[in-house]
């Protein structure tokens, strides 16, 4: 950890042991609420990167709804939803993805992404990058534009940057793990 914002941030995510299978240790972000103060100062610093160069922010189910909201509402951008399958009202676009067994589909509503609008992508974790992927192909096929990725934590040695740099440089990590 190299510095001591991120520091207080990591002293805050709880550690689960083989959760939700054997052999992974599960960061639960959500602990992090239970220090609004920190939350205070974890949405000024998404905000601040993303100031003047997004339109919307789109957040990731469910997890990345959290801070998402905080951060549009912080930019005065709209927010937008990106949900698992079947969870929004139509109508909607899918884009349908592999997890390292199986496969998943994410959908938004594209009446709230017009054509040209920049976009920021914001999740709690990036782990393989596939979900922000995904997510970030989704906004493509609606027009949209993807300028920016915001993270609370990235497990680095799963390497999900090297799918998101074909969007953009622009990708923020809070933590790094
Ligand atoms: O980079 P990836 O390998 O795609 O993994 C990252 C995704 O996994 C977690 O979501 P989860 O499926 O646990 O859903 P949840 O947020 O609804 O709990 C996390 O919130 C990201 O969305
Ligand atoms: N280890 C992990 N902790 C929390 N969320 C995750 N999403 C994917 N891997 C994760």
């Amino acid at each position: 950890m190299n510095n001591s914002f991120a520091q207080k941030i990591d002293e805050n995510i709880a550690r689960v042991a083989d959760f939700p299978q054997q052999g992974i240790q599960y960061k639960d972000i959500t602990t992090l609420f239970q220090n609004p103060e920190l939350c205070g100062e974890i949405t000024d610093t998404f905000a601040e990167f993303s100031r003047g160069k997004v339109d919307v922010v789109c957040g990731i189910e469910s997890r990345g709804f959290l801070f998402g909201i905080m951060i549009a509402q912080k930019l005065n951008v709209p927010f937008v939803l990106i949900r698992k399958q079947g969870k929004l009202p139509p109508p909607t676009i899918s884009q349908s993805y592999d997890l390292e067994y199986g496969s998943a589909t994410i959908e938004v509503q594209p009446q709230y992404i017009h054509k040209g609008m920049r976009a920021l992508i914001h999740d709690d974790v990036l782990a393989t990058g596939g979900t922000a992927e995904a997510s970030a192909a989704l906004i493509e096929k609606c027009g949209g534009i993807v300028t920016q990725f915001s993270f609370i934590a990235e497990l680095s040695f799963l390497n999900g940057r090297e799918k998101l740099n074909k969007f953009t440089s622009e990708i923020q990590g809070l933590v790094s793990y």
